[in-house]
């Protein structure tokens, strides 16, 4: 059922603020929305996307693409999307990561690339590291360029490096340089930046494939623009510049933090002029309460003098301070405090453990070593983010496909009722098996076999012991349902064997050891989600999430010497792990690891915040 456009309403959010109503209207040509940290980004594209298709602006067949930098932030967009939406409406917004859009192509294309660059179907996926490409300059007599130069000319030289500009003899060493990676002895070896110019060369040579995503994608929606790299988009512009394709970008200049990775300078204007684009702007902040969001304006004044004002919509639900430098004379009275203190947040029911994050600037295994033992001995379990399972962090596998389809499965094999993992089931099980939302026979077959294999999965998960053997073997009987061959072809990503199984044994080597570690199935599942744990990441990693209440940990001039003033980007990363917090953030830092930092208690006390020696009286339960 279609809505008409003036009828049609958002959903899950009361309102949107005027500047997103107008850009979500604007569906005859492009727009360029900027808005801050918070400001309800994600949501807009969720919400546009919702009203494209249940208005029939965006009709079958047409689809909308969504290109996100992260994957979570890719999985929230569709996930939000399927919140809103029927199956049939949802399975036409295709929301990806650069990295697997492009991959995607490849993989469906690769025939159609010119010789010699057309790579074999089994290629590896590899990220070239200093030592690698320095080997390559020195047995080319070229390092003196240094690899950071030549990383960036792979990332950027169109192929087949005809084009003017390039000069002859950096032609013969970027050839040399691929033909080495192509035809390597133990099989063609690229990187995402090599994709990358392989899938804008195929697009521009191949105008049948080129009119064909364009027929497809009428709509495009472009999410963290502001990290867009110059290669990205050239590859955005040869797919679609000149195209009726309706652009929508949204970013946020002081969120920019792949400088280093070769990000635009000035992505907003170029997309602006290249697309004919009319800018939108949102000012509201819907994430954070307004004592908070006065503090990020401290901080983003010093990334932008001219940053306008925003207007703070999250309701502010605790007392006390919202935001604090803790200080700690040794090391293990700062563990021991702030798990005590978390303790005792969890006891008056102002937090749950996974509400709480801990931000690290790096070694976040480390600081797992350093924190675990004193958790544990106040009851808490710390959940490393960026701990490896099977060669894929944490944090990336809960954002995977697979991953979203197989926790609601197994969660029907515990026995305990869940209306959620019943519906999710239902819901992608019949995208998987392509059923048609009318078909009420198709849909009542479906029906019977979840039952039937829910009951199967109860009665493995019963009368077996809980340990990881039980739980590769229940795993398995999901995976023999779902099968493995459909869940490959209809998700992209799976599609090559290399990918499929990284992802199946990371899934395999972390449910085996969250079943070893508990006594009940349902347990392991919420221990594999995180569910009860006090998640623990790098700031890098923290971008496009939110938590009630964040403490940003080991915060001295050693262990962040790199966050300096005049290291924009640094600053940057630091206002976004910042503006991640809904309720409160603290910043811990023990004179044992090292100095304060010396700017960033300037720029910080005099916004008001204090500085709290120990947290000792409040450990003992005093109010
Ligand atoms: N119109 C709205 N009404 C109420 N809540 C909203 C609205 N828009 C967004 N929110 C909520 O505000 C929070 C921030 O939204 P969202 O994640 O979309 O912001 P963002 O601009 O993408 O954030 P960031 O760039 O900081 O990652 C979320 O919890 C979201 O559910």
């Amino acid at each position: 059922m279609l809505v008409l456009p003036d009828d049609w309403r958002p959903q899950g959010v009361d309102d949107l603020e005027p500047g997103a109503w107008q850009a979500l209207r604007e569906t005859d040509r492009s727009v360029c929305v900027t808005a801050g940290a918070g400001a309800g980004k994600t949501e807009f594209l969720a919400q546009k996307a919702a009203y494209l298709l249940q208005t029939g602006i965006c009709l079958p067949p047409k689809c909308i693409l969504a290109i996100s930098f992260k994957r979570d932030a890719a999985q929230t967009l569709k996930a939000r999307v399927g919140k809103r939406c029927p199956p049939d409406q949802a399975r036409r917004f295709h929301s990806l990561t650069f990295d697997a859009f492009t991959k995607n192509m490849l993989d469906r294309f690769r025939a159609a690339i010119p010789q010699p660059f057309g790579p074999p179907r089994n290629y590896e996926i590899g990220f070239p590291r200093r030592d690698d490409l320095e080997d390559f300059l020195t047995r080319s007599g070229w390092r003196d360029i240094g690899w950071q130069k030549f990383e960036k000319a792979i990332a950027r030289a169109p192929l087949p490096f005809d084009a003017e500009g390039i000069p002859p003899a950096w032609r013969e060493l970027l050839h040399t340089y691929w033909q080495e990676q192509l035809e390597r002895p133990t099989g063609t070896l690229l990187s995402f930046a090599m994709i990358n110019r392989l899938v804008d060369y195929l697009l521009r040579e191949n105008p049948a494939i080129r009119r064909a995503l364009q027929l497809t994608y009428p709509f495009v929606f472009l999410d963290e623009f502001q990290d867009t790299t110059y290669a990205q988009y050239d590859l955005v512009k040869s797919a679609f510049h000149g195209s009726d394709a309706v652009f929508t970008a949204v970013g946020d200049d002081k969120q920019r933090i792949m400088g280093w990775a070769g990000a635009m300078d000035n992505a907003f204007q170029e997309f602006a002029s290249d697309f004919n684009a009319v800018n939108g702007a949102l000012r509201f902040n819907w994430r954070s309460h307004a004592d908070l969001v006065a503090i990020q304006q401290v901080i983003a004044e010093r990334i932008d003098p001219n940053v306008e004002d925003v207007e703070a919509r999250g309701q502010r639900a605790v007392d006390g301070q919202v935001a604090a430098l803790w200080r700690f004379d040794t090391r293990e009275q700062e563990a021991q405090q702030i798990a005590a203190w978390i303790d005792r947040e969890i006891e008056h029911g102002i937090l749950e453990p996974h509400d709480c994050a801990i931000l690290v600037r790096m070694r976040a295994d480390d600081v797992e070593a350093e924190l675990t033992d004193v958790f544990a001995a106040q009851g808490l379990k710390i959940r490393n983010l960026a701990r490896s399972v099977g060669g894929i962090a944490i944090q990336e596998l809960l954002a995977e496909e697979l991953t979203g389809i197989f926790i609601p499965l197994l969660r029907l094999g515990t026995g305990e009722r869940s209306p959620g993992a019943w519906n999710a089931t239902q819901e992608q099980l019949q995208a998987l098996f392509a059923i048609d939302t009318g078909d009420e026979r198709a849909q009542e077959r479906l029906q019977r076999s979840i039952e039937e294999f829910s009951s199967t999965l109860r009665a493995a998960m019963r009368d077996n012991e809980q340990n990881g053997e039980s739980a590769a073997n229940v795993f398995q009987i999901a995976l023999e349902f779902v099968g493995a061959d459909r869940l490959r072809q209809a998700f992209p990503a799976y599609r090559r064997d290399a990918d499929f199984e990284r992802v199946r044994t990371g899934f395999i080597t972390l449910f085996c050891e969250c079943a070893e570690a508990v006594d009940a199935w349902s347990d392991a599942l919420d221990r594999f989600e995180g569910i009860g744990q006090v998640p623990l990441m790098t700031i890098h990693k923290s971008k496009g999430l939110e938590f009630h209440t964040m403490i940003f940990f080991g915060l001295d001039a050693q262990t962040w010497w790199s966050l300096s003033p005049g290291r924009d980007e640094e600053l940057n990363s630091f206002f976004v792990a910042f503006t991640r917090a809904m309720q409160r953030a603290f910043f811990a830092y023990c004179s044992e690891r090292g100095q304060a930092i010396g700017w960033l208690e300037n720029m910080l006390l005099p916004a008001g915040l204090e500085r709290v020696d120990g947290l000792l009286h409040l450990a003992v339960g005093d109010e």
